[in-house]
């Protein structure tokens, strides 16, 4: 019943905010109805009386009354509904926004890496579809109150005991409520379960990964782990849902109970003259919409325990830690960098783990410094450039851009001068235009910026291939797209990066891993003339990930990293000569070309 509270708050705030007057005709057509059901009854038991005295004419006057209140009651229900619908609509579209907004709507990505967060974010997602019934379940549950009310009143002015009844109604309520709360806890145990299960049929039927499935003949292995993992999520819900029907019924059983003994009493004052038929005729008639009243606020409580269960996920997505507790005191990212980037005693755990993944990593980066950061997989090369990129904070040391912490900064303005290639950079199967644009979305609309790009990446030619240009679909999740290769996507990523005007910080991590030889080449004569370009108007930090030592050697300044501690910094030459880790792999990598 805890949840009841939140979940009506959270469901009558949101349908006020999505549109407060359709909001009041739902709830106004919803008591209309309810109100109704009750004075039905009243009216039976008035028909009966007037029946039995012989009173034709008014006998059929109630007759008639009764038949247009449950004319009433049909129609203000069947108006009632298309209201929630269209509310409900509203209220989805609503809370899909803010869950896409607490999902990306903060600067670091510390939450998303977070298992909990991640399952909690599943939940959510899974349950909104469900807003609409739970909407129409709120303004139910209050028309349901209303008709309870009134029944009661009828009941005790008839006899006190009869007010046991609605009390009973109370006991399968409670038992209810206690039952959804077991099948709660055990959708939330299964959810990693069924998130892993969910993740092994993807990679056994997505088209990315079904070929390596097909070729290593892993289709059977990997339906064995998802069918155990989906038996293993089964099974805690099949648990939960025994004992919750074991629950609803005992507490249906206790209504029937109760139920059974008013009849038996008003049917015994009848016997003994104390009330007239027409009483028992109300009786029976209020007895029986109240059972179904208790069954209807049995559901309904099920549909709003959902509902509230979704309120406290969405809370709990909430960040705890805000990067800044006020982004007016935020710093904003300087225009140029004239003095550069500093780490300080740098190191770094990813959220869940004891294991520093950088080690007070204590580095200068002058402005306008080529720098390649190099090492064997693992070595925290690609988490230093998240870092730098403030995806997430350090978790000892700081970072200084131009002497100013990024913690103190503003992270949205930070990254909005920093141009990026991930290694795995997103595929986003849209308009040509949207894949590129969103590089600056300023500039989504600006065909010759677009061109530019696009040509600056080399992916000109891919361009050319997409029927509609720019405003051609690429990729075949959905819709009639142009299929790409790895290395056309990964132009098409470089096109994104190269968008953004005047970068303070450019970051190529692997950049040429899906690219052919000469595009490889083609891409850094590129990314040079970028470099430079930047370098001279902004001061800009250009940072490449690389396992190539034959593109890592231009660098003005190569870091080497070994297990997330830095081992050796400085230019080609100074590295060669000094020995050491650099020397080692570079060697070994022109002893393999040569
Ligand atoms: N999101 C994450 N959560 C937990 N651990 C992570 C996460 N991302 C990376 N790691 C761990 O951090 C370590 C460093 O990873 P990182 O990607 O920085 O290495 P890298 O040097 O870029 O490797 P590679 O050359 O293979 O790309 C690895 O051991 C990896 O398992």
């Amino acid at each position: 019943m805890t949840d009841l509270i939140p979940a009506l708050r959270h469901l009558l705030t949101l349908a006020w905010q999505c549109d407060p007057r359709r909001l009041l005709r739902a709830a106004a057509m919803v008591a209309a109805g309810c109100l109704a059901t009750p004075l039905i009854a009243l009216c039976l038991k008035g028909l009966t009386t007037e029946t039995l005295a012989g009173r034709g004419g008014s006998a059929v006057l109630l007759g008639l009354a009764a038949a247009a209140l449950l004319v009433l009651e049909l129609m203000m229900g069947h108006f009632a509904h298309l209201a929630y619908f269209e509310l409900g609509d509203l209220g989805e579209v609503e809370l899909q926004n803010r869950l896409v907004a607490l999902a990306h709507g903060r600067p670091g990505l510390e939450d998303l890496d977070t298992p909990r967060f991640a399952d909690t974010l599943a939940l959510v997602r899974d349950d909104l579809p469900r807003t609409r019934a739970s909407l129409e379940a709120a303004l139910q549950l209050g028309g349901l109150a209303i008709q309870l009310g009134l029944t009661a009143v009828l009941l005790g002015l008839l006899d006190p005991w009869l007010l046991l009844l609605p009390l009973l109604g109370a006991v399968p309520v409670l038992a209810g409520n206690r039952a959804q709360r077991l099948l709660d806890t055990a959708k939330e145990s299964a959810a990693p379960h069924q998130r892993l299960g969910r993740h092994l049929l993807d990679v056994a039927t997505g088209h990315a990964t079904a070929k390596e499935a097909r070729l290593a003949g892993a289709a059977p292995f990997l339906l064995a782990r998802h069918h155990r993992e989906w038996q293993a999520g089964t099974r805690l819900l099949g648990r939960a849902h025994t004992r919750a029907a074991a629950l609803r019924a005992g507490g249906q059983l206790c209504f029937a109970l109760g139920y059974a003994a008013a009849i038996w009493l008003v049917v015994r004052q009848a016997q003994h003259g104390v009330s007239p038929l027409g009483d028992v005729i109300l009786v029976i008639t209020l007895a029986a919409q109240l059972s179904l009243q208790v069954g209807t606020a049995i559901q309904l409580l099920t549909v709003l325990q959902d509902a509230g269960r979704t309120a406290h996920r969405l809370d709990a997505l909430k960040p705890l830690t805000p990067f800044h507790a006020n982004k007016s005191d935020a710093t904003s990212a300087p225009l140029v960098l004239t003095r550069g980037i500093r780490l300080e005693h740098v190191s770094f755990q990813y959220p869940g783990s004891t294991r520093r993944v950088l080690d007070d990593v204590t580095l200068d980066i002058p402005a306008g410094t080529a720098l390649a950061v190099v090492g064997e997989n693992g070595a925290g090369k690609s988490t230093l450039v998240k870092l730098l990129c403030g995806l997430y904070r350090p978790t000892g040391g700081r970072i200084l851009v131009d002497g100013v912490d990024l913690a103190a900064a503003d992270p949205a303005d930070w990254q909005h001068r920093i141009a990026t290639l991930f290694q795995d950079f997103a595929r986003l199967e849209l308009r040509l235009r949207d894949n590129t644009g969103i590089g600056d979305l300023d500039r989504i609309d600006d065909d010759a910026a677009l061109s530019a790009a696009l040509d600056a990446a080399e992916a000109a030619p891919v361009a050319a291939a997409v029927p509609g240009g720019l405003d051609g679909l690429i990729g075949r999740s959905y819709g009639d797209g142009v299929d790409l290769s790895g290395g056309q996507w990964q132009k098409l990523g470089l096109a994104r990066a190269l968008l953004r005007r005047d970068p303070l910080l450019l970051v190529l991590d692997e950049p040429a891993s899906a690219l052919d030889a000469a595009a490889e080449q083609t891409l850094f004569e590129r990314f040079a003339r970028l470099v430079a370009d930047s370098r001279a108007r902004t001061g800009a930090v250009s940072v490449l990930v690389s396992h190539r030592f034959s593109t890592v050697r231009m660098a003005d300044l190569i870091l080497v990293l070994e297990h997330g501690r830095l081992v050796q910094a400085g230019g080609h030459r100074e590295l060669l000569d000094a020995g050491g880790l650099y020397a080692e792999l570079y060697r070994l990598q022109a002893r393999v070309y040569a």
